[in-house]
């Protein structure tokens, strides 16, 4: 049987007090690519926040990676973040440091303590996006798609069970968000499991998976087609 690495049952998501999505009923397996679509302000954003404990779930069952949402507590948070890989439209990679020194700074923040292990464990992910050569570079001095690269990058270090992507390429012009695209791709080959919210709908024609829709309040799996 698969592993269930997301699951949620009959959840409300909540901004405040205002309710944004109801009755969520959602499974993710390991292994699975998985978008999710809808318009702006149609509670993609609170979703993704909601699975990484940024927004608790106050009604309806929730597990994650092994993690309760609906009973999660504050002390929790850090080690169900590290279970994941989360990935930001804006990278938000540290700019005063290089590329290898914001990878070195999570690592350490975790748990790493031996420095060769640290560096190994670091050129294997820069190695998985492509960006091996450029970790001594500042991220100011690389393009948008680079930058994501080593958000993905970052992302994979602690080797999560679900990387949440939160309109990684909402940012990046066509052609870099195929690129970034196809970085995802190659990852999810690899056996990592990613949700990934967009609403680049030539990305999701090219890259067809399994996509979910917010829309009206609600959750739902839409077929290519109708997307
Ligand atoms: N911090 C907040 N406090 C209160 N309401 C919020 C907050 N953040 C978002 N909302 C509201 O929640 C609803 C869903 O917003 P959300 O950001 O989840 O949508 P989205 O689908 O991710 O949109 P976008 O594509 O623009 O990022 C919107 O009506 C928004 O106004």
């Amino acid at each position: 049987m698969s592993e269930i690495v997301l699951s949620l049952k009959n959840a409300s998501i909540f901004q405040r007090e205002n309710l944004i999505l109801s009755d969520v009923t959602v499974k993710i397996k390991k292994g699975d690519f998985v978008y999710l679509i809808g318009k702006t302000g149609s509670g993609k954003s609170s979703f993704m926040k909601t699975l990484y404990g940024d927004i608790p779930l106050q009604k309806g069952q929730g597990t994650i990676v092994g993690f309760d949402l609906s009973t999660l507590a504050e002390r929790e948070i850090p080690f169900l973040r590290r279970k994941l890989g989360v990935v930001f439209q804006d990278f938000q990679l540290l700019n005063d440091r290089t590329v290898k020194d914001n990878l070195a700074f999570v690592l350490t923040a975790t748990g790493w303590k031996d420095k060769a292990k640290q560096d190994q464990r670091i050129n294997e992910v820069l190695e998985k996006v492509g960006m091996k050569t450029k970790d001594f570079k500042y991220p100011y001095q690389l393009s948008g798609g680079e930058q994501q690269r080593v958000a993905i990058a970052r992302a994979l270090l602690n080797d999560p069970e679900l990387i949440l992507a939160d309109e990684p390429t909402g940012n990046l012009d066509p052609q870099t968000s195929v690129e970034v695209m196809e970085v995802l791709k190659e990852i999810n080959q690899n056996g990592n499991t990613i949700l990934m919210a967009t609403h680049d709908y030539a990305l999701i024609l090219k890259y067809p998976y399994k996509t979910l829709k917010c829309d009206d309040h609600q959750i739902f799996e839409v077929v290519q087609k109708t997307v």
